[in-house]
């Protein structure tokens, strides 16, 4: 509840984490550098590598707030999965150590922060633009369902990008591994971004949440603004069990359209899997290869005219 929050929420001095930090196993010295904002429990930095000058994203999360088994456990598990992972377009995990007062995971450096600062200036996204982004979270959620994972918080603040505007998905902190392709997870002990209907009503659920949140993050870029969204959290559950959204007047192209709308089925087994995703005449449109860092605060001219 928010008093014990608040009790428990360490000023940044309480945090004191020394100017150097030393990881134990691979004796890599990282210097702490600017202060990168709070995520979850954790104040994150940049660190240099003393050794070879790299520069990565640290999170510190202070032991006193891991006291709870409970915490200590789902860190564990956003560790384990995490460090399993290596894709392109997933945020790479370089390390996890501790020191007598924090626990350090050392990750990839994402200059460009994310989609969510994007949409935040931009508002809505050029539909060639939004097959570039979508097309790299794709490739990347079709590698997680292959190995079983489902991420769970799929969301434009965990779609992060570096300095070559390519993204880099992270945030694993509720993301789990399923047993078997027939396992339906039952708990979600956090609360998604984009929540699917199934986790809502606790109808046991699987891979089809993470459709369910690229069809919001879809939506969101395309639209400038959630499928679902209403003053209050009640109001917006409300409007996802009754699958109520509408799609605006904006000129959006059939593709885009008939993707979000089955993206965004009610029932986890209408919607599409990853793996047909990618193949989906949505990105049969003009996709660019690359994109400026311009796009993070104007719109693209692509030199072609893209016919959508
Ligand atoms: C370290 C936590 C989180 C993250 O997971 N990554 C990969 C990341 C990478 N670069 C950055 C970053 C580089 C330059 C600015 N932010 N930030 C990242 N974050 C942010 C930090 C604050 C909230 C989430």
């Amino acid at each position: 509840n928010s008093q014990l929050k608040n009790k428990m929420d360490l000023t940044k001095d309480e945090f004191n984490i020394p100017n150097v930090i030393l990881d134990p196993r691979t004796r890599t010295q990282y210097i702490k550098g600017k202060f990168l904002g709070k995520g979850g429990f954790a104040r994150c930095y940049e660190l240099t590598d003393v050794q070879t000058g790299q520069v990565f994203a640290g999170k510190v999360v202070p032991k006193s707030l891991l006291v709870k088994p409970h915490q200590r456990e789902k860190m564990q598990q956003e560790v384990s999965i995490h460090q399993s992972l290596r894709h392109k377009h997933i945020v790479q995990f370089y390390s996890y150590f501790e020191d007598e007062n924090n626990v350090y995971i050392v990750l990839e450096l994402c200059r460009r922060r994310s989609l969510m600062e994007l949409h935040r200036r931009r508002k809505t996204v050029t539909e060639p633009e939004t097959r570039y982004f979508v097309k790299q979270i794709v490739d990347a959620c079709a590698y997680l369902h292959e190995k079983r994972i489902i991420h769970r918080d799929l969301k434009l603040g965990n779609l992060f990008l570096n300095d070559q505007m390519e993204i880099k998905i992270g945030d694993f902190g509720l993301a789990t591994r399923m047993e078997n392709d027939n396992d339906r997870k039952r708990t979600l002990c956090g609360t998604p971004n984009y929540i699917a209907p199934e986790v809502i009503n606790k109808k046991g659920h699987g891979y089809e949440v993470d459709i369910w949140s690229l069809g919001c993050v879809l939506f969101t870029l395309l639209l400038g603004k959630p499928p679902f969204e209403t003053a209050t959290l009640k109001d917006t559950y409300s409007k996802i069990r009754k699958n109520e959204y509408k799609i605006p007047e904006n000129h959006i192209s059939p593709e885009s359209y008939s993707l979000i709308q089955r993206c965004l089925k009610h029932e986890p087994c209408e919607r599409p899997t990853m793996r047909q995703i990618v193949n989906d005449p949505f990105f049969s449109g003009f996709t660019p290869a690359t994109l400026p860092t311009s796009v993070c605060t104007v719109a693209p001219r692509f030199a072609i005219m893209p016919t959508s």
